[in-house]
Parts: C-alpha cells; sequence; structure tokens
C-alpha cells in the first residue's frame, strides 16, 4: 500500500520519500518510479526527515497496532514542532485517538486517515478518509486531492470530521464491505450448489448484474474470479480455494463497537460470524456426514430464480449501506466526531472496495437531508426496496427449503421487517424482565414507570 501511493503522489508532481529498513524495498520503489518523477528509497528514518521539506508530511502504512506505536516512538526524536504524522492504516479509532493526545501533547500533528482500494487503488487512484486535526489538514489536503480516485471530476477525500473520524468512517466501510462479501458469497452458493451453475455461467450472471443496477466493484471482481485459471491445476482458481475465511479485525470492531452504540447492523454482525464459523471446517466436515439437504428442487425455472437471486442481493446491499450508515449517524454524535455524512457517501462513490453505483442514489440522499438517520426513511430507497421486497422473500423461502445458509439476506430481511414495524412484540419481553427482575416497565396509556408483582 505504502509503495503504491508514494509512487501515485509522484505521479501528481510530489517529490516523494519512502523507508523501509529492506534496501532491496527502497530499490524496488525507486525502479518503480515513473520517469521524470522525484522517488527516492532510504533504510533510515533519520535520512527520510533530513529529506523533507518543513513542516514534514509523513504518512505511515503498517499494520494496525503496535507497529503503529513502534513507528511513532522511532519517530519522536527526529521530530519538529509542526511536522505532521498521518496513520494511513486500519489502526482501531481508540488507539487513533490516544496517539492523537500523546502526539498534541508534544506539539506534533497526528491525523488517522482511512484509505481504501487496495494495493491496485493506492497506485491509480484510492477513495481517502482522513479525520481529525483541522491544522494539519490544509498541509495535506492537495496532496490527497490529487492522488484520490475522481468521480466527475471530485475528488474521493473529503475531511470527516473529529479526532479519529477518518479511522471509524474506515472501519464502518469495512464493516460494510464484509456484509456486501457474505452477501455476495451467499447467492454464489445458491446459484453454484444449488442451481449446479458452474464457472462460465456463473461469470455471465455476474457479468449481467454488474451491468445492471448491482454495478459495484465487488460484483465486478467476482465476476472476473470466476475465470481466472489454477496456474497448477487448470482448474478454475475459485475451487482450489479452502472456504475458510480470514479477517484481520475491521468487522468485528464494528460490531462490537456497533453494540456499544447500541445501534443494530445485523448484516455486518452475521457477515463477522459466518466468516468466523468458516473457520470451524472439520467441524462442518462432521456435520455434514450427520445432516444431510433436505431437498435440492428448487420449485421455479432457473431464469426465475436468478432474478430472485439478484433482487434479493440488490435488496440485502442497500440494508448493508443502510445499517453501516445509520452506525455513522449515531457515532458521529454519541463520540462527538462530527462526521459530514454526505461527505463520507461522496468520498465512497469511487477508488474504494464498496463502491456502486447505489452510492449516487444515497449521495443524493443525504444532499436532501444530512441528518437522514436511516436510508430506510428516503423515499426513492423506500421505492427500490418496495420492487426488491417479494423476490427477496421468495429466494428465502426456496433457500430454506434447499437447506442453504443464508444468513446475511435473511437478516437483512428480517431487519427490514423488523424496522417497518410500528408495533414490535417487545412489550412481552419488557413484561417478563419485570416478572423475574422488577426491571419495570412504562405504559402505552399513561406516563412513568411501572411494577407489577405478577405472581400475586
Ligand atoms: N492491503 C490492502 O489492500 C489494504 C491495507 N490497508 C491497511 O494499510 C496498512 C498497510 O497495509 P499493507 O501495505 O497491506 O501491509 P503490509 O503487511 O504489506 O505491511 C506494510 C509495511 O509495514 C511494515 N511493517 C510490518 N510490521 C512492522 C513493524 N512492526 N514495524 C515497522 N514496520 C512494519 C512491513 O515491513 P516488512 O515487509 O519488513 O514486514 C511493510 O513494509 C495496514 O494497516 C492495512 O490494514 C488499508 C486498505 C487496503
Ligand atoms: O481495508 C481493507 C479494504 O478496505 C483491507 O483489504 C482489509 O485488510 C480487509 O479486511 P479483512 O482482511 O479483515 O478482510
Amino acid at each position: 500500500m505504502g509503495r503504491n501511493l508514494l509512487l501515485n503522489m509522484a505521479d501528481h508532481g510530489f517529490a516523494v520519500v519512502g523507508f523501509d529498513k529492506d534496501a532491496q524495498k527502497g530499490a524496488t520503489l525507486e525502479s518503480s518510479a515513473s520517469s521524470g518523477t522525484t522517488v527516492k528509497g532510504v533504510t533510515t528514518l533519520a535520512e527520510m526527515v533530513q529529506l523533507l521539506e518543513k513542516p514534514r508530511k509523513m504518512m505511515m502504512l503498517v499494520p494496525a497496532g503496535k507497529p503503529v506505536d513502534d513507528v511513532i516512538n522511532d519517530l519522536l526524536p527526529l521530530l519538529e514542532k509542526g511536522d505532521i504524522v498521518i496513520d494511513g492504516g486500519n489502526s482501531h479509532y481508540t488507539d487513533t485517538l490516544r496517539r492523537v493526545t500523546f502526539m498534541e501533547g508534544k506539539g506534533f500533528h497526528f491525523m488517522g486517515v482511512g484509505i481504501s482500494g487496495g494495493e491496485q487503488g493506492a497506485r491509480t487512484g484510492p477513495s481517502i478518509m482522513p479525520g481529525g486535526d483541522p491544522e494539519a489538514y490544509p498541509f495535506v489536503q492537495p496532496i490527497l486531492e490529487a492522488v484520490a480516485a475522481k468521480v466527475g471530476g471530485v475528488p474521493c477525500v473529503a475531511h470527516l470530521g473529529k479526532g479519529a473520524a477518518g479511522h471509524y468512517v474506515k472501519m464502518v466501510h469495512n464493516g460494510i464491505e464484509y456484509a456486501i462479501m457474505q452477501l455476495i458469497s451467499e447467492t454464489y452458493d445458491l446459484l453454484h450448489r444449488g442451481l449446479g451453475l458452474d464457472n462460465d455461467e456463473l461469470h455471465k450472471v455476474y457479468r449481467n448484474w454488474n451491468d445492471g443496477e448491482l454495478q459495484s466493484f465487488l460484483v465486478e471482481i467476482t465476476r472476473d474470479i470466476f475465470l481466472k485459471v489454477d496456474e497448477k491445476t487448470g482448474n478454475r482458481l475459485v475451487d482450489m480455494i479452502l472456504d475458510k475465511a480470514g479477517a484481520k479485525g475491521t468487522g468485528k470492531w464494528t460490531s462490537q463497537d456497533a453494540m456499544d452504540l447500541g445501534v443494530p447492523i445485523p448484516v455486518i454482525d452475521m457477515a463477522v460470524c459466518l466468516r468466523e464459523l468458516s473457520a470451524y471446517k472439520d467441524e462442518r466436515i462432521q456435520a455434514a456426514a450427520l445432516y444431510k439437504n433436505p431437498s435440492s428442487d428448487i420449485p421455479v425455472p432457473q431464469e426465475v430464480f436468478i432474478q430472485q437471486v439478484q433482487d434479493a442481493l440488490f435488496f440485502g446491499v442497500i440494508i448493508s449501506y443502510a445499517q453501516g450508515l445509520a452506525m455513522l449517524h449515531v457515532a458521529s454524535k454519541e463520540l462527538d466526531m462530527q462526521i459530514p455524512m454526505q461527505e463520507v457517501v461522496k468520498v465512497w462513490r469511487g477508488g474504494c472496495i464498496i463502491r456502486s453505483s447505489l452510492l449516487e442514489v444515497f449521495f443524493k440522499a443525504f444532499q436532501k437531508n444530512p441528518e437522514l438517520p436511516n436510508l430506510l426513511l428516503e423515499g426513492e430507497i423506500a421505492q427500490l426496496l418496495q420492487a426488491k421486497k417479494q423476490n427477496m422473500r421468495n429466494m428465502i423461502i426456496h433457500a430454506i427449503h434447499m437447506g442453504y445458509p443464508v444468513a446475511g439476506l435473511m437478516a437483512a430481511l428480517s431487519y427490514f421487517d423488523a424496522y417497518r414495524s410500528e408495533k414490535m412484540p417487545t412489550n412481552l419481553i419488557q413484561a417478563q424482565r419485570d416478572y423475574f427482575g422488577a426491571h419495570t416497565y412504562q405504559r402505552i396509556d399513561e406516563p412513568g414507570i411501572f411494577h407489577t408483582e405478577w405472581n400475586k
């Protein structure tokens, strides 16, 4: 990520210095630079600091956690007042808050900046989510705007709020990323194991989807994945990959923080859970031998089923964004980050992993109402969901009959059905809590707090 971002900056006319202890990496950086650009690789931080213009603008791209603190500690004796240190990795926002306070106390600027787009995006134009230090931002803004992806000429970067807002927004971005990837994997399961489509047929289905309203980076790469041939066996590579998902933590952090805030994001939660469940491969093999699938017949023509799956994915993807953005809306206030929601959506329109044509619809929604608490309350989005909800239900009924797990899609539909319920059955939960624990309840006909001796 670091090397590619530096090369991108150099291509935009900025002179850059890359630090890596490994001299070979510095040499690779220099040899990959476009002609006419100024790119230097160094093996000590002292050399790097010497070469930079003041105030120095330094970005770390190292794994989250201890490596970030290690690099900061190594830099400290070399810094001068006013220098700007940026963490461009996926750090936990509470670590960023701690580092901001620590560095500010020493007279240095420190900014947490989320970057998305993968290694390729870093080279050609990522989505960039800076937050914090308003004094430092103007110094780095021209660089970030130059290197960021552009949508209609508008750079996919904006200052996204106070403190650790940049890393918070990136964390939620990744939570949404987990959710959409889970939903796509469920559609793959239904079409591949359920319907029996081979990789060429799957490629065509996802190509059609990507050419329509599901257009997005994640559907686009899914389309291409089905064609990739494994050099070792000649099989399609996707069929040779073990079904155990890795995770570096940002999805789990999103779920943990949503629980703390009291914001329901069940599709993201389910995506984290299903990655975890995928790791239990040995137990799954034992359980598969015990419990056979009930039936594999799909009671509708193939093209009807594919349409249902497509509509269900579209529905689920909207709900995933809605949950992540609702979380940001609450976090912005609760954690005093002042996150401009419209800017978040603007920044996500290009360059990032969750970019999709739907972001334009969401952008308009927040343009109309920057304080929109949930996308589901917006008229145009309600129409999109209304148009797909019956196929979402049909698809889930078929999946249940066939015995295929669609936990993410089911979580999306259940959230939708609960969110649109004027009346929930939680009055009964309140009665139970009061019965066994005298936890009290409120009444529908008069204000106040009540308790009943239920078994008298
Ligand atoms: N890869 C991606 O697609 C994306 C990554 N990110 C985030 O960006 C950051 C960097 O990611 P990425 O480039 O993939 O990471 P890498 O694992 O490639 O590591 C980047 C650099 O960090 C160095 N490093 C590792 N451990 C330490 C340490 N203890 N102290 C100092 N340097 C260390 C590595 O050096 P060495 O090679 O010597 O170990 C390497 O040069 C991470 O926070 C990641 O989550 C964000 C968006 C996308
Ligand atoms: O930030 C990213 C993309 O936006 C990184 O690729 C991140 O590592 C992906 O998360 P995980 O490894 O947990 O799947």
